[in-house]
């Protein structure tokens, strides 16, 4: 069974006229690295923004392991509970002053005890490799730090489906692969990824499932050699198989 649906889901910004996701269906299948992918301003963000219940569709529903999800206060504290967003600019999820403070504050949020507060937050501190910064000012980390405190304050929240948003973009070479084998092992630990990206060789290589978004609809999906096999032969995505 598919972990998140969408069903029949449209989506249209306040004070906009172009619908931007279009009685868009697609299942996101648990314990898989599935990647989206499409041309700039195809509705890829939008849709994660869909995905953990930050925007509401104006048509259709979405669905948890088959159940119907509700926009009310509780039931959206436990959808995002289920479902972490990394943002693609890691400073529109920073808050707080240091490492441990903005790994911590979702913890707090969640009102834990504080003995678990401690535990989880030295957990995400080593899972990161972010010991040695952890009372450092967020505004003196590099760009590759900060995606790493802003992915470790998500992984801390034990989220079933992580969400990215263009991870690498902006990352060297080095940074990229320490980030691709946090992620690897993320998805070896059971925690189900849905990934933004223009990067089509990741999408070869290191994807269990594609998606790929055209017009506000999904246009392709299924394994990444299935999918490469069958984009040639539409032209209209104007997208073709890495080298
Ligand atoms: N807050 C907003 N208000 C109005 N329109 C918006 C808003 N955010 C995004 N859009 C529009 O929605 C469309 C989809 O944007 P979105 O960011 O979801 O695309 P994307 O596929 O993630 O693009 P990219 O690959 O460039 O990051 C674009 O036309 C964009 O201009």
């Amino acid at each position: 069974m598919a972990l998140l649906t969408f069903q029949d889901v449209s989506y249209r910004y306040p004070c906009t006229e172009a619908v931007i996701l279009k009685h868009l269906s697609l299942d996101i299948p648990a314990h898989k690295k599935t990647i989206i992918l499409g041309h700039n301003g195809c509705g890829k963000s939008t849709l994660l923004c869909l995905a953990n219940g930050l925007y509401r569709p104006q048509t259709g529903i979405l669905l948890w392991r088959g159940q119907p999800l509700g926009y009310g206060s509780q039931e959206l504290r436990q959808w995002r509970q289920r479902v972490g967003l990394a943002f693609q600019n890691p400073e529109h999820q920073l808050v707080a002053g240091t490492v441990a403070e903005d790994i911590s504050y979702g913890l707090c949020n969640l009102k834990l005890p504080k003995a678990q507060i401690v535990s989880r937050l030295s957990q995400a501190l080593e899972d990161f490799g972010l010991e040695a910064l952890s009372e450092r000012p967020l505004h003196q980390l590099s760009l590759g730090q900060k995606r790493r405190v802003a992915l470790a304050g998500v992984m801390a929240l034990q989220p079933e489906l992580l969400l990215l948003d263009e991870p690498m973009a902006f990352l060297d070479g080095r940074q990229i692969r320490r980030l691709l084998g946090e992620l690897t092992r993320i998805a070896q630990a059971g925690t189900t990824i849905l990934m933004a990206t223009h990067d089509l060789h990741l999408a070869q290589r290191w994807a269990d499932w594609l998606v790929i978004l055209h017009q506000g609809q999904v246009a392709l999906t299924g394994p990444p050699p299935e999918v490469f096999s069958k984009v040639t032969a539409l032209p209209e995505l104007d997208l073709y198989p890495p080298y």
